[in-house]
């Protein structure tokens, strides 16, 4: 008898892999964003580093556990420059009302570490089934706190699949209170959007800080896709954007669809946002990429490597359609892979994990690994030992570069596109494979042999550099 769980999933798979096929065919599709998130030199930022981390979710203190030795291993041995920092409401706004500016110092020291190394920060406002809340034990949610968590006496069973327990009474009636489909708890959406306010006020002149993620996988509870995503969760990011412009008028606003459906390929129905800042909107999509079969168990090698192979490319339709949507007219916004990740151990991981990347490079994408916990799907072993996954993404990439057009990215080659360009380019090249670089198309400004970071001047402003290990 087939696990009626896999068979649901099944049939969603299904739906997914043909309806995101379908209604992605009925549009034309940008091929890649020429948008992306800018440093304080006006340089386009290529992300590529780790969600950190999910201890954060079950942590008392809501802090992930991670040292700043962590962060400088993770600097030498993969030369990332960006991280989805997981922070939680609960944290934020422990009592209604209230907030913790202790935590936000405590977040703020953690930032620093990333500053003081040259890393883009994004802070990620996390929840996983709501809040520790749906259960007496608090082992299962993360994000919401305590007293807006209205169960109402609906049961909430702890299930095998953590994913089911979105499917539980008692969660369904928290997120439905949250999105005021019950029409009792208003409240609430503004308190989150006032959270964010308070955060945003403590991060605004932090240049380490570039982009705010508003809601980590959001949830509709009762609602889903159309109704939830273009009603809802368009006006709660709305209303927080407009409470974050209050007090940051720089910082990117990370929007993410509904995690159910998107992150399996199919399209988001999430509606655009204003952006009140003076000057362009720094609006940008942060989606999630979680091929179904490989949700259940499968890994990336027989009738699953098909399945997800039609998964990523209609999701990567459906990204750039969003964030062509996002950007109103002007075209696509930046996208960030907010999280994609895997057991390493998997048959085919590798090789997915090439496909993804291949796919952020080829179309403009930056990327956060989920993520930096210690274990089987990370870069460590629990004892710190390098895994697998730490060569897999010790990879040439752009960093910050002037002008950014587009890139591509090979074990032994990068090559950058750039136009209009004044200023120079960031680039990092794997210290080990690229002892004594060979550029062309560009004069050579530094070269850090130890930190594998290369920055050199294009000798146009309309120029393609080509950097190989000689
Ligand atoms: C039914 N719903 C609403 C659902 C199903 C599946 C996921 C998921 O796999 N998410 C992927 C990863 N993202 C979180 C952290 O953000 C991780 O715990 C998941 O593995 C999310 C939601």
């Amino acid at each position: 008898m087939a696990n009626p769980g896999r068979v649901v999933f099944g049939l969603l798979l299904t739906a997914a892999v043909i309806g995101g096929g379908v209604a992605a065919a009925m549009r034309e599709t940008p091929e890649a964003t020429e948008a992306f998130l800018a440093d304080d030199a006006g340089r386009a930022i290529v992300a590529h580093g780790f969600s950190t981390a999910g201890s954060a979710k079950s942590s008392p203190d809501g802090l992930p556990v991670f040292t700043e030795d962590d962060l400088q291993r993770e600097y030498s041995d993969m030369g990332t420059n960006f991280v989805r920092f997981l922070i939680s409401w609960r944290a934020v706004e422990p009592e209604e009302g209230v907030i913790d500016q202790s935590y936000l110092d405590a977040v703020a020291e953690r930032v620093a570490w990333y500053s003081a190394r040259g890393y883009h920060v994004m802070l990620d406002m996390h929840q996983d089934l709501w809040g520790q809340a749906i259960t007496p034990s608090g082992e299962n949610g993360n994000g919401a706190p305590a007293w807006a968590t209205h169960l109402d006496g609906l049961p909430v069973t702890p299930q095998d699949q953590w994913e089911l327990i979105y499917l539980e009474p008692g969660v369904i009636r928290a997120f439905d209170h949250f999105w005021n489909t019950t029409g009792e708890h208003p409240e609430l959406r503004e308190h989150y959007a006032q959270a964010w306010r308070a955060v945003a006020e403590r991060f605004a002149d932090d240049p380490a800080v570039v982009a705010y993620d508003l809601m980590n996988e959001p949830y509709g509870g009762t609602l889903q896709g159309v109704a939830f995503e273009s009603g809802p969760l368009t006006d709660l990011y709305q209303r927080t954007a407009d409470a974050i412009r209050e007090v940051d008028d720089d910082t990117w606003l990370c929007l993410e669809p509904q995690a159910f459906g998107f992150n399996w390929g199919l399209p988001s129905a999430l509606g655009a946002v204003d952006d009140a800042r003076d000057g362009d909107a720094r609006v940008a999509f942060c989606p999630h990429l979680y091929p179904l079969s490989m949700d259940l168990g499968d890994g990336y090698d027989g009738s699953s490597r098909m399945l997800v192979d039609g998964t990523v490319a209609a999701w990567t339709r459906n990204v750039l359609n969003t964030a062509d949507m996002l950007g109103k007219g002007e075209g696509p916004v930046p996208v960030i892979l907010g999280e994609f990740g895997l057991d390493t151990t998997a048959p085919g991981a590798q090789e997915y994990v090439e496909l993804v990347y291949r796919t952020a490079d080829e179309h403009g994408f930056g990327v956060a690994y989920w993520s930096r916990d210690d274990g089987d799907w990370g870069p460590y072993d629990g004892a710190g030992g390098a895994r697998n996954l730490v060569s897999w993404l010790d990879r040439p990439y752009p960093r910050a570069v002037d002008g950014l057009v587009s890139w591509r990215s090979g074990a032994d080659e990068l090559q950058v596109t750039v136009r209009g360009a004044e200023g120079a380019a960031e680039l990092y090249l794997p210290p080990d494979r690229f002892a004594d670089p060979v550029v062309t198309g560009g004069t050579v400004q530094s070269w850090d042999a130890a930190t594998g970071i290369l920055v050199v001047r294009p000798v146009t402003a309309d120029a393609t550099l080509r950097i190989t290990s000689g």
